[in-house]
């Protein structure tokens, strides 16, 4: 579906992409991964057609850059830094759906399955929201209209555990539908939802791997967990989890696309930690 060759592109004498060669197909989740500067912001602009290079993009055979209408109509796009637009959230919608010709109800849905209160903000500019309120409104704008290529840049950073939740459910509704591509610095926090790993590493492909593909993104686990004496941070970091407990007995639910990241914040205590029960408990179907 889409075919990276041997692109190369160069900021003035600074190489940042030195010869891509990559394949996407119907069904692949991508993480793109690496480290600051690793060039996966630019490689995400060659695909949107953004920039000139050496090499070919091409998707379904043909070039974003010399057909960006038909390539772009195809794409539902997160970036990582929202736009700072002054327009109202109300007629950012409409000016999207009208662009991509889809129906901005849908939008509007995918927005408030989020958590978002449309009503609410339609009339604030949408430089003016928050963090996560700006985030809702793109994917509410990215998976509100029908398209194939779903290229996600850091797209749960900002979202509280609920509205992640949710997310993830959407994204497990879409999965086969085409190419989804989300970056990343971190693999635990897209681990889950994806079935293969790109790294990059100063402009070149350090690794493309299948994952396993075993977790189900719309699953929960409820969390018991014990600790053999009351910790002050450890209770902070369970609270802001959503853990409801008090001294040294806690439970709480999990969202199975989080449980490497929850496992990883219980590494720090495992002094402590004198007893744990994850088990799976609820399945939603999207
Ligand atoms: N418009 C530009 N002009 C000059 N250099 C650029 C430009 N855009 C990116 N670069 C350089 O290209 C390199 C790769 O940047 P890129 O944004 O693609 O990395 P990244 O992997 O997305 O990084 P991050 O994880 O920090 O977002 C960096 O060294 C950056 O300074």
């Amino acid at each position: 579906m889409i075919s990276f060759v041997n692109v190369v592109k160069t900021f003035k004498r600074s190489r940042v992409l030195g010869g891509v060669s990559l394949e996407m197909a119907k069904g692949d989740r991508i993480a793109l991964v690496g480290s600051n500067g690793a060039g996966k912001t630019t490689l995400i602009r060659c695909l949107l057609g953004e920039y000139t290079h050496d090499g070919h993009v091409l998707v379904d055979g043909l070039s974003p850059r010399a057909n960006r209408g038909a390539v772009l109509a195809r794409m539902g796009f997160v970036p990582q830094i929202p736009p700072p637009l002054k327009m109202p959230v109300g007629e950012l919608i409409g000016f999207a759906a009208a662009v991509c010709k889809s129906n901005p109800k849908e939008m509007v849905r995918v927005i408030g399955e989020l958590g978002l209160d449309f009503d609410r903000i339609r009339k604030l500019p949408f430089v003016k929201l928050s963090g996560g309120m700006k985030q809702k409104t793109l994917i509410g704008i990215a998976l509100g209209r029908p398209s194939d290529i779903l290229i996600m840049d850091e797209p749960a950073a900002n979202l509280d555990p609920e509205a992640r939740h949710i997310f993830f459910r959407l994204l497990a509704a879409r999965q086969d539908d085409g190419v989804m591509l989300i970056t990343s610095h971190r693999l635990d926090e897209v681990a889950a939802l994806v079935n293969r790993v790109i790294e990059m590493d100063m402009g070149t492909v350090a690794l493309d791997d299948r994952v396993a593909d075993s977790v189900d993104m719309t699953s929960r686990l409820a969390c018991v967990l014990n600790m053999s004496r009351a910790d002050a941070a450890f209770a902070r970091a369970l609270s802001e989890w959503g853990f409801i407990g008090a001294g040294t007995q806690w439970t709480g639910m999990i969202n199975g696309p989080d449980r490497l990241r929850f496992l990883g914040m219980l590494s720090r205590y495992t002094g402590i930690i004198a007893g744990l029960e994850l088990k799976e408990s609820e399945k939603c179907v999207a």
